[in-house]
Order: structure tokens, then C-alpha cells, then sequence
């Protein structure tokens, strides 16, 4: 399998090269040269396999070439053992129509454990292949950060740069990173908010003094791996409900367009998905995007869903060039009118691509908390802001009563707890294993929304590449 960039004219990668490289030489993101897809009846014989195995199966038409069979089932078997939950990612029924897949059992209570979790264990195995040294720079807005830093902390051949924006992530997201006390664990809170930090670090992949002395990758969604470990629970979900005979749709709480991303990707390779709702909070970029073609970024507003308050939507770039007809210099020259003037109108054909398959929702602060309070009165749910947004547009949606409608769970509640709280009346309570976070030593350092800061801080601490 080859990956190439969304912007034309970075050199084609293997998957090794794709998940070591992160983001494109040409500040593209990587995508597939083309879907692999599967037949109806290997979709039918895919039901009722472990978590494990099925991400085998899903995954290995992508890993060609990279990896074998066996060394993928070993590091899926490693990634999937460290959930708290059997069935990896469960699905709870909420009424005839609509269910929840849990994604929160992994380590750190988010999604991101899902494909990071595996993430970390690729990077160790093809570091072994090599002497080289890995320097992760990674931005998060409250989860990728501690689920990253979960995944390679202690690891000796790798250091982690993690920048989250200052005071806009909750408690339990900042301690979950800033109390892992491991000497290659680098936590940094800028001064601005998660789209400024994302902007830094795709500079650095585009710094040639940095990429000159440093291996740099990604932890976040725009590195190729992330996305392809989340299309496994799509398939894990929609077979459970009894796909392929039937159709489904998707509900998804989205920030940075990854996790809908991978529902895409999974429908390019045949799951037969009726729709994917996007759901955004009042950060609404993505939803005024695909509802009329305006791709313009504001000033990012602080929720009670932190992780989803982003504006530049990194993936949304994989969309338009697949969705958009695959002109990688047309998409190059579209890309930079936008980092210029945070602005841009949707071709036609970029538009008419996604209408097929996506429509969006948009959730303020009181629809956000009514869902909350929905699902805890007339389900016995407790469910955190992120999913509740998601929920907000799933039943909102106008979707065929026949065809079942999964909200993706993107967070476990205790992440959130007041805002659960306030919602709700019920404070849920962190697992035990987590019970004395709020007793552990924080370090982290603070450091302007600068680029040359932040350049000079990771230059600073990061081990030279081989
Ligand atoms: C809890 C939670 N829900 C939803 C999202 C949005 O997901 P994505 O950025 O993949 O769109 C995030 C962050 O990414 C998150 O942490
Ligand atoms: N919501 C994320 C932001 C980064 O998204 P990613 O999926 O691209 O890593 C977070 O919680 O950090």
C-alpha cells in the first residue's frame, strides 16, 4: 500500500514511512492511493470476531508492505489487552433507534486510546528496525495529549513535546498529561488556544532546521495511523447491528474532522453507512462547511466541551481532496488561500462529494445539557458534553426509523465531572485506578503561543536523530 499527500507533491510513503513521517514534506496529510474494499460477504464473515482480530482484518489491506499478518495481530492483540472492557469498545442501547459505542475503556478514558494505544506500540516496532530516535510534537485540546503520552512514556528511543492552550482544558485532562513524571515526557501550556498550537507543530514538520536534526512525527490525527485504528470500531459497531444486511448511520462529536474521517474511510470500504452526522459545539467551522460551502475560522470560544473547541479542522483537508476529485495542486493553492486569510468557499464538487454521505448539527451550551439530562432520565445514561452534543444531533437528524443511529461516546463523564454535574445533578466518580490523581506531583512548563518558543524549547531538550 502507497500513501500519497493531499497537497501533490511530497513523495509517496509506505506505511511505515507514512507513520514515521506524520505529516507530508509539502504540509499535506497523507491518504491512501486508493481504498481497498471489501465484498459484502467479507464484511458477513467479520461478525462475531474479538476486537482484536477484527481490527486485523480491517486494517491489513493498509499495513501491506510495512507489516505482516502476525506482527500485526502480536501489536493489536498488546494494544487492545490494556482496555478495562472485553468487548473493546461495548455498544449500549438507548431506545429503539439509537445506541452508544462506548470508546472511553482504554487507559486515559478517551477515544484517542483506541488507535494510540496502538500507535505507540507501531512506533516502537519500527524503531526497532532502525537506531534512530523518535521526537513527537503534539498539540491537544484535552485528550490526545494524555492518551499520547499513556502510549510512549518511559520509552526509551522516543521523546514527547505535548502542547496544550493554557487554563482551557479541564482538571482531570491537564493532570492526566502534567502527572506522568517520565524523563521523555515534555508537557508545554501555551499562552492561546488549541488551533495556535496546532499550527506550531505543523510548522515544525515544514522547518528544515528542525526536520534537519530531528525525526519528527505526530501523535495527532493527522498522522495516517491514527485514523486507520479508528475505522476498525465502525466496522465493530455497525456488525453488531447486523450490517451488511441492513444499513446504518453514525453520529459523531467532531473537533479536528479525524474520528467522522474514519467512518468515511470505512465507508469507502464498503460498510454500507446510510449517513455520518457531525456534530460540533459552537465552534461550528465544520458544521457552516458542509451546510453551506463557508469554510471560515473565528476565534476559537471556550465550552464545556473543551476537547471539541477547535476551528481548523485538520482533517477536513483529507475530505475535500478525496471528496473533491484527488487534484492535489489545486488543493495545495485552495489550502494557502486559507492559511492566509483563515477562509474559504467549498468547490462545488468538494461540496456535492461530501453531501452524499454527511450532513452536520450544530449544539449550544442548553442543548448540550438537555441531552445530558435526556439520557440520564430516560436511559439511566450518564454521558460527558462531547457525546452529548453528539446525541443532540443524532436525534435531531432526519434518518430512516429503520436504520439503527450510533453515537459515538467520545469521553468517559468523570473527565468532565462538573459539567456532568450541573447537567445532570450526578458527579461520576473516576475509576479507582485513577482515584488519586488529584493527589499526584504536576510538572509542566508554560511558554508563550510563540513558534519560536516552542522551536526553541523542543530544540532545547529533544535527542538529535541518528
Ligand atoms: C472527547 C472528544 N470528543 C470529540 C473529539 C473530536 O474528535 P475529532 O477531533 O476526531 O473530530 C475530541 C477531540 O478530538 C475529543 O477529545
Ligand atoms: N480533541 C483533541 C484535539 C486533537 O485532535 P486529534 O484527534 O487530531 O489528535 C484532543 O483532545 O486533544
Amino acid at each position: 500500500m502507497k500513501y500519497v499527500s493531499t497537497r501533490g507533491s511530497a513523495a509517496a510513503l509506505d506505511f511505515q514511512g507514512v507513520t514515521l513521517a506524520g505529516l507530508a514534506s509539502d504540509g499535506g496529510l497523507y491518504v491512501p492511493q486508493s481504498w481497498p474494499r471489501f465484498t459484502e460477504g467479507e464484511i458477513a464473515d467479520m461478525a462475531g470476531l474479538p476486537y482484536a482480530e477484527l481490527a486485523v482484518r480491517v486494517m491489513a489491506p493498509f499495513v501491506a508492505g510495512s507489516l505482516s499478518e502476525e506482527e500485526l495481530r502480536d501489536l493489536c492483540t498488546r494494544a487492545y489487552g490494556s482496555f478495562a472492557h472485553d468487548a473493546v469498545t461495548p455498544l449500549v442501547q438507548f431506545d429503539q433507534q439509537h445506541w452508544l459505542l462506548e470508546l472511553f475503556h482504554g487507559p486515559t478514558l478517551a477515544f484517542k486510546d483506541v488507535a494510540l494505544q496502538l500507535l505507540g506500540r507501531l512506533f516502537e516496532h519500527f524503531l526497532s528496525r532502525s537506531d534512530d530516535h523518535l521526537t513527537i510534537v503534539g498539540a491537544t485540546s484535552g485528550d490526545t495529549g494524555s492518551a499520547a503520552i499513556d502510549a510512549v512514556a518511559g520509552r526509551e528511543r522516543i521523546d514527547i513535546f505535548m502542547l496544550h492552550p493554557e487554563g482551557r482544558v479541564s482538571d482531570v485532562q491537564r493532570r492526566q498529561m502534567t502527572t506522568v513524571l517520565a524523563p521523555n515526557v515534555h508537557n508545554i501550556a501555551i499562552d492561546g488556544s488549541f488551533d495556535d498550537a496546532q499550527a506550531m507543530v505543523k510548522h515544525m514538520f515544514v522547518d528544515p532546521e528542525m526536520t534537519g536534526k530531528y525525526r519528527i512525527t505526530a501523535v495527532n490525527s493527522i498522522n495516517w495511523a491514527r485514523l486507520m485504528a479508528q475505522v476498525v470500531y465502525y466496522f465493530a459497531a455497525a456488525l453488531q447491528l447486523g450490517v451488511p444486511q441492513r444499513k446504518i448511520a453514525f453520529s459523531v462529536p467532531t473537533g479536528n474532522f479525524g474520528d467522522v474521517f474514519a467512518g468515511y474511510v470505512a465507508a469507502q470500504m464498503g460498510l454500507p453507512i446510510e449517513r455520518l452526522v457531525v456534530a460540533t459545539n459552537i465552534n461550528d467551522i465544520l458544521h457552516r462547511a458542509l451546510s453551506s460551502g463557508d469554510y471560515s475560522a473565528g476565534a476559537v470560544t471556550p465550552t464545556a466541551a473543551p476537547s471539541m473547541d477547535i476551528q481548523v479542522s485538520s482533517n477536513f483537508e483529507r475530505l475535500l481532496f478525496d471528496a473533491g476529485g484527488r487534484d492535489g495542486p489545486a488543493l495545495a493553492e485552495q489550502m494557502r488561500g486559507f492559511e492566509t486569510n483563515s477562509a474559504m468557499q467549498l468547490t462545488n464538487a468538494q461540496r456535492q462529494g461530501a453531501a452524499g454521505l454527511f450532513t452536520s448539527a450544530r449544539a449550544n451550551a442548553a442543548e448540550m445539557e438537555l441531552a445530558m439530562a435526556w439520557a440520564a432520565q430516560h436511559c439511566g445514561e450518564i454521558i460527558d458534553p462531547h457525546t452529548a452534543i453528539g446525541l443532540h444531533a443524532a436525534r435531531h437528524a432526519q434518518i430512516d426509523p429503520a436504520v439503527p443511529v450510533v453515537t459515538l461516546a467520545t469521553a468517559h463523564p468523570a473527565k468532565f465531572g462538573d459539567a456532568v454535574e450541573k447537567a445532570t445533578g450526578q458527579h461520576p466518580e473516576l475509576p479507582a485506578r485513577m482515584g488519586d490523581l488529584f493527589d499526584r506531583e504536576e510538572r509542566y512548563d508554560r511558554l508563550p503561543g510563540t513558534y519560536d518558543a516552542v522551536r526553541d524549547f523542543v530544540a532545547g531538550n529533544a535527542t538529535q536523530s541518528a
